[in-house]
């Protein structure tokens, strides 16, 4: 039979019922209360189902995730006489965001630590950062030592940040001049901007004249 199949079971065989293997069933039946589970859940196995202790194993990372790979496909071993039934869970399509390897100097540590010293990574020189600011003038602030965006209805100047971005400078570009929410919540709706980006706060947006127009 083909075991490289995701969606199939395998079962063992079950003799013909005759009164003494019914009876044997019954008797099973009623003691349901101690059944023990064997199977991959001992002490070797870590508490993972399903483990095959022929393979090492693997370690893998997805973001900031990492975990361990019980790849069970590749093994020519037949199901254990122990075991009545064999489950394989259908591999995932893995996701498509790719990390841009920080230059050295440009981790998130690094980044941690430059909000931490530097005096004025906004650019206020002076100003408030409670300031209401309207889209247009948003709009005006797209280079240089000034890229604006908004998120969430405050203003950052990320010119700071771009360069320690884990997903690139271009994909962070993107967000410049406009309102980046959208595009920060379809990539990572879970990452904390507002410890972030903290420091380069520039100001709360004003969208009383976009009330206006919708009303
Ligand atoms: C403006 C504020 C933004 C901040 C503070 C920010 C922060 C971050 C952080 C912390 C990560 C690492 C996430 C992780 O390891 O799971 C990340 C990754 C990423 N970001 Fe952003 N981001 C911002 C905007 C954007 C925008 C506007 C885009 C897209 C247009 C974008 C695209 C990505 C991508 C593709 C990754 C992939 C790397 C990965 O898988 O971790 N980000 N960003």
């Amino acid at each position: 039979m083909d075991t490289t199949r995701d969606d199939e079971f395998t079962f063992s065989k079950v003799a013909s019922p005759d009164s003494e293997v019914v009876l044997e069933a019954k008797e099973l039946a009623s003691d349901v209360g101690n059944i023990t589970l064997k199977d991959g859940l001992d002490q070797q196995s870590n508490g993972l189902i399903w483990k095959d202790k022929s393979l090492p194993p693997k370690e893998e990372t997805v973001g900031s995730l990492s975990f361990t790979v019980i790849d069970s496909s590749s093994s020519s071993k037949k199901p254990s006489s122990e075991s009545s039934e064999t489950f394989k869970t259908p591999a995932r399509k893995p996701i498509t965001r790719t990390k841009v390897p920080f230059e050295k100097g440009y981790s998130q540590m690094d980044w941690m630590k430059l909000t931490r010293t530097h005096p004025d990574l906004a650019g206020l020189k002076g100003e408030s950062n409670r300031r209401l600011i309207p889209m247009d003038e948003v709009k005006k602030h797209k280079s240089g030592d000034s890229m604006w965006t908004v998120l969430k209805g405050r203003v950052y100047n990320i010119t700071p940040y771009m360069n320690f971005h884990p997903g690139g400078v271009d994909m962070l570009m993107k967000a410049v001049g406009r309102d980046g929410t959208l595009l920060f919540n379809k990539y990572h709706a879970w990452v904390n901007f507002d410890i972030l980006l903290e420091k380069c706060l520039v100001g709360v947006l004003d969208d009383t004249k976009a009330k206006k127009q919708e009303a």
